[in-house]
């Protein structure tokens, strides 16, 4: 089960980092450098999650997709976007087939 109380705090945490002094911690200092810098620890940690399910390495695994997830939140927080959003859009697909929820996209993607 997903612990979301820790994802909450960490959420909290992000926020609060917004407003940081960019060299106050490396999270505030990833948000002064903007939202260019995010996005390339977001594809950088993608690429070494690939690398890691390609080793067959479990552990390593969590440690990547744990970056991944991590610097996917940095990036929702710029945008004011909450983990509690991205749930909701997993409750809205529950149940629902890939190819049929393809089908419903319309224009909205
Ligand atoms: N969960 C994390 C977390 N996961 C990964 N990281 C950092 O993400 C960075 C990028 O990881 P890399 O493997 O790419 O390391 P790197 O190549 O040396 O990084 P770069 O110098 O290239 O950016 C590392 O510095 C990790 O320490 C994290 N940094 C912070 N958190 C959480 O965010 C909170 C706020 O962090 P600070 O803003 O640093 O206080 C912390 O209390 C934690 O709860």
């Amino acid at each position: 089960m997903i612990d979301f109380e820790v994802m909450h705090r960490l959420q909290k945490t992000l926020y609060a980092r917004k407003t940081a002094a960019p060299d106050s911690s490396y999270v505030a200092g990833l948000y002064a450098k903007g939202v260019d810098s995010i996005c390339k620890k977001v594809a950088e940690e993608a690429a070494e999650t690939i690398m890691a399910a390609k080793d067959g390495d479990r552990l390593h695994l969590v440690h990547e997709v744990t970056d991944l997830w991590f610097h996917s939140m940095v990036l929702l927080t710029q945008f004011d976007v909450g983990i509690d959003d991205v749930v909701a859009e997993f409750r809205r697909r529950e149940g629902l087939s890939g190819i049929d929820e393809k089908k419903n996209r319309g224009d909205t993607k």
